[in-house]
């Protein structure tokens, strides 16, 4: 059985973070292991309270994973500070950790922030350049290309500037935008569109953390990077479609969409 890793916050509500990431892992039929970074105190309507890890226990984590599971790929989400970065950057290094992708999770949609200014620099230089690929949404795509994102001209300009700054991969997700689900890949410097299909739900906590955890599965199963998005993309539109209503805020995705008997 091919494995996964998830390096991320945990959202005590179950739709984001390591939660969303171990139940796509699984449903792809991946291994699922997580280290966690923080922990939030969180529900559909917003965070409360973050609570971030120790790095030295962090750093325990992941060498307890790597001296025993070596994952086939790497998905890493939230992380807050920068000396968390640091022991992340660190242990990917000395155990050549591959297929890793670096959802840089700065905001969460209900407008929580969820990593330090200070850190936003430490990722950009020691996580980005070892990422297979970088995944940021708009908001995040604009602050590490330093530029506003209105068209999808933008999104092109701002995905090579990333890519070609930091060396990586990038997949600059479009579903903040209104009538469209499309998502631009910029790969060794040539860009290619993931056209979806706008599924009218407004319950879409977690996409972000599902998207990239769904990715990461693909590529642990040897999908190429075009395949592993395309269908993390469908993954994606069959979870929202399934239309799980939970909450008073922005739901969660029914990530069981194949499972029939569902009371
Ligand atoms: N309503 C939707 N219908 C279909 N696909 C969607 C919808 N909303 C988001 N997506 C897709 O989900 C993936 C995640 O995109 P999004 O831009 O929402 O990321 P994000 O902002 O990081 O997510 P999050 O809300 O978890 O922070 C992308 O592939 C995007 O195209
Ligand atoms: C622990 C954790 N990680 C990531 C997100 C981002 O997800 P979203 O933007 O959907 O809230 C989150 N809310 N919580």
């Amino acid at each position: 059985m091919k494995t996964a890793l998830t390096i991320a916050g945990s959202d005590s509500c179950g739709g984001a973070g390591i939660q969303a990431d171990i139940k796509t892992m699984t449903m792809h039929g991946v291994y699922a292991m997580s280290a966690v970074t923080a922990l939030t105190a969180q529900n559909t309507t917003g965070v409360s309270g973050i609570m971030e890890v120790d790095p030295a226990f962090l750093e325990k984590q992941l060498e307890s994973i790597f001296t025993d599971i070596f994952p086939d790929a790497v998905k890493i989400g939230m992380v807050s500070g920068v000396e968390l970065i640091q022991v992340i950057a660190m242990i990917l290094k000395k155990y050549h950790a591959k297929n890793i992708i670096v959802d840089p999770v700065m905001v969460a949609t209900s407008g929580s922030k969820l990593l330090a200014d200070q850190a936003v620099e430490t990722l950009e230089k020691e996580l980005l350049p070892m990422a297979y690929l970088v995944t940021p949404n708009i908001p995040e795509a604009e602050i590490l290309a330093g530029m506003p994102i209105r068209t999808q001209e933008d999104m092109e300009k701002a995905a090579e500037y990333i890519g070609t700054k930091f060396g990586c991969n990038v997949l600059l997700k479009g579903g903040h935008q209104l009538n469209e689900a499309n998502d631009l890949l910029w790969k060794d410097g040539k860009i290619s569109w993931f056209y979806g299909e706008r599924i009218n739900n407004p319950n879409t906590h977690g996409t972000g953390c599902t998207l990239s955890s769904a990715i990461a599965s693909n590529l642990a199963k040897g999908y190429s990077l075009e395949i592993s998005i395309e269908k993390a993309k469908n993954y994606i539109s069959l979870a929202l479609a399934a239309m799980l209503d939970l909450g008073q805020g922005n739901g969660p995705m029914n990530h069981a969409f194949s499972i029939t008997d569902q009371k």
